[in-house]
């Protein structure tokens, strides 16, 4: 088994690289912010809805948005994961058109429609086809940097969605927050790099705990909703490992009476609880009875929790553990990460 607190063990160049640029996401995040602070805005007026289009990490990026935005901004934020647009797109819609490679096709195919229903369009992509479209459709383009892994892109997409929305007077004064999430991901950064032994690395603790076992994630509605759902895509993509996600209130009338009764599939199963201190109390008190209740039956469980004091700042702790978490389980698992 490898010994995860060995850097050298890391033969491969590609997997170094990626540690690497993982290690730069603080720095990443500051950058997104500005390219989207400097963009020239198109006249965008009023708009009744905002939709975010795109797949894989782009989706998700959209997921935070609208649950960032869901308190703070009083027209709805809807994520689309499809090849056609809602009905309800129209002139007066914000429709954000996210792909880092630029070339998924159902992110192309909903751009036209978006543009057929003269929704104001801006699209994020790191070039492909869905650039040269928009260019030659004269959309506005947030051009993003083109040498990162789609996967580990998620706040280079998500960031300067938020800064439109901000620009354009949706949503308050956010720089303060913006910063305050940079200074925290500094801070954990340095708990969870790869010099950092696994007996005092939250990220390979996790990673040795998923380790031979069917991971799943389970989150509440809000920011843990989205963490539970990116840890499942990025154990999928960077371990290749199968892993499910849910969130409560809901999979309590669902999932725990799987996990509950006695059957040797679950033994299986670890559950991981992306908490947070904002999370409902309901939440919280479901969460310590469901732990209970599959103690016995389920490999094993334990919780993650966010850190840090703003909104943005507990988002990307839990996604920034699942990141490094998802690269050093590829590792003990004997998978490349960055293909
Ligand atoms: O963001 P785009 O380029 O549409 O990619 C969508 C998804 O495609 C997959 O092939 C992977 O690369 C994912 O990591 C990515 O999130």
């Amino acid at each position: 088994m490898i010994n995860l607190d060995d850097v050298q063990a890391v033969q491969n160049l590609d997997t170094k690289e990626l540690l690497s640029t993982l290690g730069q996401l603080p720095e990443q995040c500051e950058a997104a912010w500005c390219l989207a602070e400097q963009l020239e805005l198109p006249k965008i007026g009023a708009v009744s809805n905002i939709v975010v289009t795109g797949l894989g990490v782009s989706a998700i990026s959209g997921d935070l948005l609208r649950v960032f935005c869901g308190s703070r901004i009083s027209v709805p934020v809807i994520v689309n994961r499809d090849y056609i647009m809602p009905e309800f797109v129209s002139a007066d819609t914000l429709v954000f058109a996210a792909a880092y490679s630029g070339n998924t096709e159902a992110t192309l195919s909903a751009y036209e429609e978006a543009r057929s229903k003269n929704a104001y369009l801006i699209v994020i992509a790191s070039g492909g086809r869905l650039t040269e479209k928009a260019v030659s459709d004269r959309i506005t383009v947030i051009k993003l940097p083109d040498h990162m892994l789609p996967r580990l892109a998620m706040a280079q997409l998500f960031l300067p969605m938020l800064c439109v929305l901000y620009r354009l007077g949706l949503l308050e004064e956010m720089t303060g927050e913006i910063a305050d999430m940079v200074s925290h991901l500094k801070i954990i950064r340095e708990e969870l790099k790869p010099e950092i032994p696994e007996n005092q690395n939250p990220a390979k603790q996790l990673a040795r705990l998923l380790y031979n076992r069917i991971p799943v994630f389970w989150g509440s509605a809000g920011i843990t909703e989205v963490a539970a759902y990116r840890w499942k895509e990025i154990i999928n993509e960077s371990a290749k490992l199968p892993a499910f996600w849910n969130m409560l209130p809901d999979l309590d009338f669902s999932e725990t009476l799987a996990l509950k009764s006695h059957c040797d599939l679950q033994r299986q199963f670890f559950v991981v609880f992306l908490r947070d201190a904002y999370d409902h109390p309901m939440v919280q008190r479901r969460t310590e009875a469901i732990k209970e209740m599959i103690a016995e039956n389920a490999a094993g469980s334990t919780d993650l929790n966010s850190s840090g004091s703003t909104t943005l700042a507990r988002a990307f702790s839990l996604f920034y553990t699942g990141d490094y978490a998802g690269i050093y389980l590829a590792l003990l698992c004997g998978s490349d990460p960055g293909c």
